[in-house]
Formats: C-alpha cells, sequence, structure tokens
C-alpha cells in the first residue's frame, strides 16, 4: 500500500506503508544512528514525534526483550528508506514491522530520507502528516487545525492543557531496593538506562510521577535527586518550577536532557529551541574544564540559552563542539550538575558514563552524613 508523508511547507513523499494503518501527525525530526533504532522508538523523549531515520537500513536486525527504553514504543511514526522484513540476531524476536503494528504506530518505508532531512535543516524543525491519501482537501483541512493548534498554545500557553510529559510519566511511585545511596528520579519519561545505570552503581531507586509533591518525596528520605529526561518543550512545566527548586536545593542532584533544561528554567534561566534539533550517537562534547571531547548521545530539539545563565549561579560545564551550545552546567555552591546529552547512552557510546559515578558519590557522602547524624 502507498502511503505519503505531508509537510507544513507543502511538500510531500511518497512511500511503502508498513507498521499500523493510521494516519498520524506531529513533529518531523530526523535520527543520525547507524545502530539503536529499538532504543529510539522506545525512548519517551520522542513522544509526540515523527522519526526520519538517516542511516539507510533500518529493522535489519529486529527487535529483542533487553533494549527497550519504556513499557512500549512511544514515537508517533517512523520514516525509513530501507526497511528490512527479514532480520538476522540471535536475539531478535520481533520485527521492526511487527512492533509498531502492534502500538498502533505508522510507518513509510522507501523515502528519500536524506532529502527530507536537508529539508528540515533548510526550513527548521516542521510538522508533518503521515497519510493514506494525496487528497487537497485533507491537506487544507490538517493546515487549519496547525493554525487553530498555534492560536490556541499563545492564548493558554498551555497552562490549561496537560503537558506532553503526562502521557509518558509514571502514575505510581516504583522502588528498586538496593545497598547503596536511595535516589529519587523525578520520572518525566525516563528511559530505563537511566535507572539501570544508577542501579548498576549500587543505588536504591525510588522513581515517582513528574508532579509527585516535594513533602512526600521529603519522606522517601532520598540521598539524592534526579530529573530525568523527556518529551516536548520544558516550559510546558513551567507551574512545577518553583517545586522543582525546592526540590534541587535540598539534596545533590543530576538533571539529564529534559531534567537539564527545567533545572536552568527553575534558577531562572531560559531555554529555546534549536533550528533542527541534536538526534544522534555522534555528537562530540567538549568539557570545558579538562577539553576533553566525549562522543555523545543525544535527543533533544530544545536548548539552555547560554547568555542567560549568566544572572544564575551556574557555569556551563560542557559545549557542544559543532555548534557551541551549553551540553552541562554545574552549580557554583551546591551540589547541582546536568548534562544535555545522554551519559547513560542506548543508543550510543557510553564513554560519558563518569556523569553518573560522581552523582552517586556525592549521594554516598550525603548518606554517610546523614548515618553519622543518627549515630552520633
Ligand atoms: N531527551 C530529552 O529529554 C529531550 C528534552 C526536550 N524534550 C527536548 O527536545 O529538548
Amino acid at each position: 500500500m502507498k502511503g505519503y508523508l505531508f509537510l507544513e511547507t507543502g511538500d510531500w513523499f511518497e512511500g511503502e506503508w508498513f507498521g499500523a494503518e493510521v494516519e498520524q501527525s506531529g513533529e518531523v525530526v530526523f535520527q543520525t544512528g547507524m545502530t539503536g533504532y529499538q532504543e529510539v522508538i522506545t525512548d519517551p523523549s520522542y513522544a509526540g514525534q515523527i522519526v526520519n531515520f538517516t542511516y539507510p537500513l533500518i529493522g535489519n536486525y529486529g527487535i529483542n526483550t533487553i533494549d527497550d527504553q519504556s513499557i512500549r514504543p512511544q514515537v508517533a511514526g517512523v520514516i525509513v528508506a530501507e526497511l528490512c522484513k527479514e532480520p538476522s540476531h540471535p536475539q531478535y524476536n520481533q520485527t521492526f514491522e511487527q512492533v509498531l503494528a502492534k502500538y498502533q504506530i505508522p510507518g513509510l518505508s522507501g523515502i528519500d530520507t536524506r532529502e527530507l532531512t536537508k529539508l528540515i535543516r533548510k526550513h527548521g524543525s516542521l510538522r508533518g502528516m503521515i497519510s493514506k491519501t494525496l487528497d487537497s482537501s485533507l491537506l487544507a483541512d490538517w493546515k487549519r487545525k496547525l493554525e487553530l493548534q498555534e492560536q490556541d498554545d499563545q492564548q493558554f500557553s498551555r497552562i490549561n492543557l496537560l503537558p506532553l510529559v503526562d502521557q509518558v510519566s509514571t502514575r505510581i511511585p516504583l522502588f528498586y531496593p538496593n545497598q547503596g545511596p536511595h535516589v529519587v528520579v523525578i520520572d518525566y519519561g525516563a528511559k530505563f538506562s537511566i535507572i539501570d545505570s544508577l542501579k548498576s552503581l549500587g543505588c536504591s531507586v525510588t522513581v515517582v510521577p513528574y508532579n509527585y509533591p516535594v513533602k512526600e518525596i521529603l519522606k522517601l528520605n532520598p540521598d539524592g535527586i534526579l530529573l530525568s529526561n523527556g518529551p516536548g518543550d520544558p516550559k510546558e512545566l513551567t507551574p512545577l518550577l518553583p517545586e522543582i527548586k525546592k526540590l534541587v536545593t535540598s539534596f545533590p542532584t543530576l538533571g539529564i536532557c529534559l531534567g537539564h533544561q527545567l533545572l536552568a528554567l527553575s534558577f531562572g534561566a531560559d531555554t529555546e529551541k534549536l533550528p533542527f534539533g541534536h538526534r544522534g550517537v555522534n555528537h562530540p562534547v567538549i568539557n570545558l574544564e579538562t577539553n576533553q571531547v566525549w562522543m555523545t548521545s543525544q535527543n533533544h530539539g530544545y536548548v539552555v540559552n547560554d547568555e542567560s545563565l549568566k544572572k544564575t549561579d551556574f557555569v556551563v560545564t560542557h559545549q557542544n563542539v559543532n555548534d557551541q551550545s551549553v551540553e552541562g552546567m554545574k552549580h557554583r555552591f551546591l551540589p547541582i550538575q546536568s548534562v544535555q546529552f545522554h551519559p547513560e547512552a542506548h543508543p550510543g557510546p557510553i564513554e560519558a558514563f563518569e556523569i553518573f559515578k560522581t552523582f552517586v558519590q556525592l549521594c554516598s557522602v550525603e548518606k554517610g552524613v546523614k548515618q553519622y547524624a543518627q549515630i552520633s
């Protein structure tokens, strides 16, 4: 069956339909990783987005039971050049296409994904729709809907609407006991690999809903707080910023991606949208203190504004080598650090894992101080 991708610019692409037979719209973003499509489609930060994979062959090693980053695929749709229908890998148990069909997600193959990427790079981020027909009245309807949505967003500043994060955050606290310091993860759409990274360093972990009240978090007696990654514009969570600030000024804190953006906003700095985002597994980041460069896994469309940090007590610790955007920061006086990239990898290189080690050391000190206070 043929299918079409419409863009808000009026450009369109024809491809072969696969996955679920449902039409879907969303922000079209491109992902440049050579591997990791399973991690990408299950990463909650991609909720609401149609992912265009620039690597030309997708699905060749299938889907396994160990690499999911959340309980289900989260993307709105996928666009690929060539879809592999007969995967080969010892761990594979379902095909890419089967998983998408099961979770009501449409896909198009046979698309010139590099041409599409060039369009996104030229125009900046674009909204698009995966459609069954090339019907111009359908397109006009969709465009009208987009305009109305824009007016709504401006009028209500989304304050009365639920943030995208609400779709992917846990509804109840989840507890993973262990011997080490107790980290409470605020779940804006946390990837499983973040929790696994903490567990691998011996931490006890409690994952709580994104809007869990601070007074309830205090009852959990944390030794550290992790603000997770997640989908959407960080400013959708503006009403939560005072609570976030209260929390992070009380415990050692690590912010990752959306968590990093929320930290910046809660201290009065600003975020803005990048022209077309960073999504891939080889984004070079320089540590401004040591001059060491890491290849990092990234997936974000927003970024912390460098200038706006100057009026806060945060210093920039990491910078993107390609476009000099802010990739990490730390507080001058408090044990708070955050990064825009993904130290948990999955997909991508694991060389930034040190970020977790530093954080867990700070949490261990906190745990030690509390135990000492109890003894004396
Ligand atoms: N991976 C993330 O946490 C993404 C953060 C945010 N949604 C962005 O696109 O910038």
